[in-house]
């Protein structure tokens, strides 16, 4: 936690820097204590050591110098020192004799100040000693009060000898030891208190910060109700304050632009769903459908519109079963365009019965959503075998010029149920944005057949045959198949309108029309070129096959009783005919090779099939 860090560092760093001032203070004021302990333990003997000197003087000069090792105890006892040894010098012991088995030199030191005239100060036991030792020479002098050398046969400046004395320092080091732990004690106490005003001011500085912490790495993942509390008026209380407002602001607007966008995909928004998440998710959805509309507007057709849908509808919300269905409200029917992601193909979870009768799609019927995700009974339509395995369903009608043009049924397992029940309000979006889209291109797809189409027989027009009589001929070629034209003309058309009136010259017109169609295969075109005047290209059909069709329809119309006035009318059909590439290789050129040949039929008598020869046509005329 990187707050309780800060707490501990800076905690732990008071504590480094008291303890240090404890061992300093403590070690400096040992040390102190220590050295004033050797000053004073050196002043002290120097002036013990004057002492004895001036004593053994007196002792020698009144003759009770015999005396002199009870005088050095004495004198021990009232200068509290441990021991008190006077050692001989050379010139002593050459004048005087070794004296008292104590009075030659003991150790290193005693020797090396009789030599050197120097005297020794110092700790017995080193640092930590509690015994000092001073090791003091008597310098032959005949410059002082008594003069040496007159008793002494020594040179001046001489060690005559020297006196050692140890005195017990233990009691300073004692001072020194509590006085050290004294001040310790006072600097500890002062650590705690200090680290004890520490904490306190630290405390609002680490509680704002843990909960501003807290509070970002809530709003990370877009919640953004935590608030901090401001604990003071300085700084961290104005970053409270701050933060507080920041939080406010992002919420308020964050929640302006959930509740927006949940407007645009018709959802009431969950306040307790996590207000960043569900914004950016719905929003990134509404990017996916607005490009999804760009992209169905500059498709062709509805096919194409649907097959996007349903891309969608795989891709974007892991749909594996699905139905698009197309409504003809006029002719009551409907079809499947694309079942699984399949194009065209055979309706798969619903009764067949719907595609006869569109009002049996409960969806058609009513124009509403039926959710069988709620309700699974609520549509008999629905394949009895799926709701068996515990699928349900859910069919979106897509409202088009008033009505239902078209239908999406999403089919799911009990376990994609609440995937798809979250996913519905996009995909109504999807929907909303496809329907005046798929209305648009219905239109245009109406209005372009219309076109093309003769409004009084239904059969394709003449302005089809000149838009597509290219694409004809290209076929062919690719194929390497041969066409034929018929030409075909009613015979004495004209005494039909003259006798009957014009209507019924148009009914006959239609019915001749419908002759026509009952005896030619689908992929055979049918085209009124203009008055009683028809087309009719055989595809993938040489001259021969095509003369045997066309006296076929000749022989039909002959024989069919038109209904007028209560009596049977009977009308014949002159044909001509002319095959593509072996007449011409240009589809107006058969076209006109065929009209000759019609007019040959008109002259031959009517009511008979002429196919074209060459002969009919003289060479170099035009066409
Ligand atoms: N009722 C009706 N008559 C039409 C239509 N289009 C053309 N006609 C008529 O069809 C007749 C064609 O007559 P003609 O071309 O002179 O020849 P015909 O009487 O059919 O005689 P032949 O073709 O020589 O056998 C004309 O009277 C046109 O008015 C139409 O849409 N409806």
């Amino acid at each position: 936690m990187i707050i309780s860090r800060l707490q501990t560092k800076t905690m732990g760093a008071l504590l480094v820097v008291m303890l240090a001032m404890m061992l300093v203070i403590g070690l400096s004021s040992m040390a102190l204590i220590r050295d004033f302990s050797v000053r004073s333990a050196t002043e002290h003997t120097r002036t013990a050591a004057e002492m004895i000197r001036v004593s053994l003087t007196e002792a020698m000069l009144n003759d009770t110098i015999d005396r002199r090792a009870s005088m050095l105890r004495r004198l021990a006892q009232v200068n509290s020192l441990n021991e008190v040894r006077v050692i001989r010098g050379e010139q002593v012991i050459a004048q005087h004799g070794e004296g008292l088995p104590m009075e030659s030199p003991s150790d290193d030191i005693d020797r090396q100040v009789l030599e050197s005239g120097e005297p020794y100060f110092g700790l017995i036991g080193g640092l930590f000693g509690t015994e000092f030792r001073a090791t003091i020479p008597y310098i032959a002098s005949s410059n002082e009060d008594i003069n040496c050398l007159a008793c002494h046969q020594a040179p001046e400046g001489a060690a005559l000898g020297a006196v050692t004395l140890t005195a017990s320092v233990d009691h300073m080091k004692h001072a020194g030891i509590a006085t050290a732990l004294f001040l310790v004690v006072i600097m500890g106490l002062f650590a705690v208190l200090s680290m004890f005003f520490m904490g306190r001011l630290l405390r609002p500085l680490v509680k704002t910060t843990q909960e501003i912490r807290k509070a970002a790495s809530l709003a990370s993942g877009g919640d953004f109700s935590q608030r901090v509390r401001s604990r003071s008026r300085d700084e961290i209380g104005q970053i409270a304050v701050h933060f507080n407002q920041m939080a406010d602001a992002i919420t308020h607007k964050l929640t302006e632009i959930r509740d927006h966008v949940a407007q645009l995909v018709n959802t009431v928004p969950d306040p307790r769903a996590n207000l960043l998440e569900e914004t950016a998710s719905t929003v990134s959805g509404l990017v996916k459908v607005a490009q999804f509309k760009q992209a169905i507007e500059e498709d062709q057709t509805t096919e194409e519109v649907f097959f996007r849908l349903s891309e969608v509808l795989r891709a974007e919300f892991g749909l594996a079963h699905f139905t698009i269905y197309q409504v003809d409200p006029d002719k009551r029917l409907m079809e499947t365009v694309i079942v699984d992601g399949v194009l065209h193909d055979a309706i798969r979870w619903c009764h067949p019965d719907i595609l006869e009768h569109c009002t049996t799609c409960r969806a058609v019927r009513t124009g509403h959503a039926i959710d069988g995700l709620e309700n699974r009974n609520l549509c008999r339509a629905f394949d009895e075998e799926a709701l068996a395995d515990g699928r349900s369903y859910l069919c979106l009608p897509i409202i088009q010029s008033g009505g239902v043009g078209s239908v999406v049924q999403l089919v799911v397992a009990p376990q994609n149920i609440p995937a798809l029940i979250r996913a519905r309000p996009l995909i109504s979006a999807y929907l909303r944005e496809a329907a005046p889209v798929l209305q648009a291109k219905g239109l245009m797809a109406s209005l372009r057949e219309s076109s093309l189409k003769d409004a009084m027989t239904g059969l394709h027009n003449r302005r089809f045959l000149e838009e597509y009589s290219e694409s004809l001929v290209a076929q062919c070629k690719r194929r390497q198949t041969p066409m034929t034209l018929m030409m075909l003309d009613l015979d004495y058309f004209k005494t039909v309108n003259d006798t009957h009136g014009h209507d019924v010259g148009d009914e006959i017109l239609r019915e001749l029309a419908s002759i026509f169609q009952a005896h030619l295969r689908e992929s055979d075109l049918v085209i009124r070129y203009g008055g009683e005047e028809f087309i009719i290209i055989l595809l993938d059909t040489g001259a021969e096959a095509a003369m045997a069709v066309a006296n076929k329809i000749r022989l039909a119309v002959e024989a069919h009783p038109f209904k007028v006035a209560g009596s049977d009318l009977h009308k014949t059909l002159s044909i001509g005919l002319a095959a593509y590439p072996d007449d011409a290789q240009a589809f107006w050129q058969v076209l006109k090779y065929a009209d000759v040949a019609l007019y040959a039929a008109k002259e031959n008598g009517r009511n008979q099939v002429v196919r074209f020869t060459a002969e009919m046509w003289p060479s170099g005329g035009e066409y």
